[in-house]
């Protein structure tokens, strides 16, 4: 893995041969409503990566829906993790999202120690629209700072933004300037990278920004569709990450996931029932595929 500091060619990950990667990726697990380990197994193995999963909780459907039920897996992460020390599972990225319960971090945080060198990839879901999802509690919110601290990604929405900064919400509609406030206190507390999502200025563009240490912030700019859909955030970070995983710079790799959003919310959007059935992307995971070169 190398890190490459010049502006605008952040290259986090270097793909050599015909090597397999491999991600460890914590998080839920949803019956119903595409999101989190539905999308991140899929995303990234079109990109040739070998994914494991470490499930944070098995939902019936994800949490946007009016009734779901959650089994909670946190009792049993550390045997689970256990037997991953003893097999000698060897990681080369961990990629975060949705997450059950403070002790998940304490998980993510010891896959981090035993795989010094992967490449952490933080998207700290917890909410959106300035509030937090019905089963983020106060103290898991506060935990998930700690996740800050030494992501090589970060990916906030602007929800996330303000509760990870103590910082009130102002919407979607911000200017660049509070953009770049924002991704540089998310530095200070410890991000190498940070890329802030889902900037609205009612101008028919949705923006997604690209900041790091000593680095322009970076604006990459997409046709807003005039509708939202759950589970875009986990197929944006997931087809980020495949990017990033297939060797692309970090600007590129937010090219092509907010390009790869769109047009699955297109294709969605040709689904009966589309806001009930959520994001599919199962047809364009050729797109993902054909960054293998
Ligand atoms: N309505 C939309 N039109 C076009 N692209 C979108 C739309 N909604 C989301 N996206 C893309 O997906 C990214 C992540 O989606 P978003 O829903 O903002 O994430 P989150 O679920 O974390 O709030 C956005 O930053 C954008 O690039
Ligand atoms: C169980 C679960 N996982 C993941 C997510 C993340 O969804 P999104 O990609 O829209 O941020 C949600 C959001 O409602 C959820 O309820």
């Amino acid at each position: 893995m190398t890190l490459n500091a010049s502006p605008n060619s952040l290259y986090l990950y270097e793909r050599e041969g015909a090597y397999i990667p491999r991600v460890g990726a914590v998080h839920d697990l949803c019956g119903y409503g595409k999101c989190s380990l539905g999308v991140a197994i899929p995303v990234l193995s079109a990109a040739g990566c070998d994914v494991c999963p470490v499930p944070t909780g098995l939902f019936s459907a994800h949490t946007a829906f009016p009734k779901f039920y959650l089994y909670s897996t946190t009792p049993m992460l550390t045997p689970y993790l256990d037997a991953w020390v003893e097999e000698g599972v060897a990681l080369d990225a961990v990629y975060s999202g949705f997450l059950g319960s403070p002790q998940d971090i304490e998980a993510i945080q010891r896959l981090y120690r035993e795989h010094e060198s992967a490449l952490r990839v933080v998207d700290p879901v917890m909410g959106d629209g300035g509030k937090a999802y019905p089963t983020y509690t106060p103290e898991l919110c506060e935990a998930m700072k700690e996740l800050v601290t030494g992501a090589d990604i970060l990916t906030p929405n602007l929800t996330e933004v303000s509760i990870l900064t103590g910082t009130e919400y102002q919407g979607q509609n911000v200017d660049e300037a509070f953009v770049r406030e924002a991704a540089d206190r998310l530095i200070d507390m410890g991000a190498k990278t940070v890329v802030i999502k889902g900037v609205e200025r009612g101008d028919g563009l949705i923006r997604n920004y690209v900041g790091g240490a000593g680095l322009e912030l970076t604006e990459v700019s997409g046709e807003k569709l005039p509708f939202m859909l759950h589970g875009t955030g986990d197929l944006f970070t997931s087809a980020l990450l495949a990017s990033v995983m297939t060797g692309h710079s970090l600007e590129d790799a937010v090219r092509f996931a907010g390009r790869f959003v769109h047009d699955c919310m297109k294709l969605s959007a040709e689904q009966p029932d589309y806001q009930l059935r959520g994001v599919s992307f199962e047809s364009k995971l050729g797109d993902v595929t054909a960054l293998l070169g």
